[in-house]
């Protein structure tokens, strides 16, 4: 039996010949609780369960198989990462993962951000991949420039008023994650906001343990609907609508001994040098606009790259430092 979720549904296959009514709903689901299920997105189940089984598959696999794409032979924090490899809040996750952006050639004498650009990691056991996952990236990237532009005209905006950053070079990042049940910590990964401007996330059946917090601070589940996406806002949107959207915590229960979870967020993001335009929102949404979080731990940068690097340094300390020389901060910080 499936839960009906506290958070909204919206369905993108009737935006085309009705986007007022769903562009109001964006509107509202992004306000108050900054996290609803996409449905009607085109992207058919077939292929989310191919998506879901290869990630499996590579989870399933030896472990020299995923040390052959260990992100530490990474400068630019691509590849798997084991158990115990990446922290938030200073914490340890419980999750595996591996590391995927756009391919690209690495940038030579890259300073700061830059060093985000290369290549990526592909296992040589599990060559079907990197053409499900390139198609994928692709086929996201289209939903999410779609729903950008929703948004933008929501807000009183030019339709196209995000495109210019994501017109060339577009930095998303995707993960194939694996949470394994643990009975050690409740940190699955722990509570943070994206560092980008949306984020569309697949989950497996059952995936459970998704909580997301609420403007009341209290914390909900977000259970997996079959065939949606969750979608979030990353920090970029909050801080190009001055809060009206709302970047919305989020943390992921460790599973119970004996179960584990599967997800795949993919993180629409814009060119590592791009800044997202600052809205400027109709006087009516102004009224209602939070303003940026002000967190001494988090800033949030204008410019994607530096927001992205801030939270890569801070989640694998380990490719931080051993590629970087960028020793570990050891303070308390976002994702
Ligand atoms: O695994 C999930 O369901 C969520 C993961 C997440 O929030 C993240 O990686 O940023
Ligand atoms: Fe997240």
């Amino acid at each position: 039996m499936v839960r009906p979720p506290d958070l909204p549904v919206l369905d993108l296959s009737g935006a085309d010949s009705d986007p007022d009514a769903f562009r109001s709903d964006l509107l509202s689901a992004a306000h108050d609780a900054g996290f609803f299920y996409l449905v009607g997105h085109g992207i058919d189940t077939g292929r989310i369960r191919e998506v879901l089984d290869l990630a499996r598959a590579f989870f399933d696999l030896p472990a020299s198989d995923k040390e052959e794409i260990s992100q530490l032979g990474s400068p630019q924090f691509r590849g798997y990462s084991r158990v115990g490899r990446e922290l938030t809040n200073g914490l340890v996750d419980w999750r595996e993962q591996i590391d995927i952006g756009p391919e690209r050639p690495a940038v030579s004498g890259a300073q700061g951000f830059w060093n985000l650009q290369g290549p990526n990691r592909w296992p040589s056991a599990l060559p079907r991949l990197r053409p499900v996952i390139e198609q994928w990236s692709a086929d996201l990237s289209d939903v999410g420039l779609r729903l950008l532009r929703h948004w933008a005209a929501a807000l009183g905006a030019d339709e196209s008023v995000f495109d210019v950053a994501f017109a060339e070079a577009p930095a998303f990042l995707l993960k194939l994650v694996r949470y394994p049940g643990t009975a050690e910590t409740e940190q699955g990964v722990g509570a943070h906001k994206d560092s980008g401007v949306l984020t569309l996330l697949l989950v497996g059946e059952h995936a459970d343990g998704l909580e997301v917090e609420t403007a009341e601070g209290e914390w909900i589940d977000a259970p997996p609907v079959p065939g949606a996406f969750i979608v979030n806002i990353g920090e970029l949107l909050e801080f190009a609508t001055g809060g009206y959207l709302r970047a919305t915590r989020h943390r992921v229960r460790a599973p119970a001994p004996g179960s584990d979870r599967i997800s795949v967020p993919f993180f629409f993001n814009p060119a590592l040098d791009a800044q997202v335009p600052i809205l400027s929102l109709t006087p009516e949404l102004a009224t209602q606009a939070r303003g940026v979080e002000d967190d001494p731990n988090n800033p949030i940068f204008a410019t994607y790259g530096e927001n992205a690097w801030k939270s890569r340094v801070r989640a694998h300390p380990d490719v931080a430092e051993v590629h970087h020389g960028i020793g570990a901060t050891g303070r308390a910080s976002a994702y």
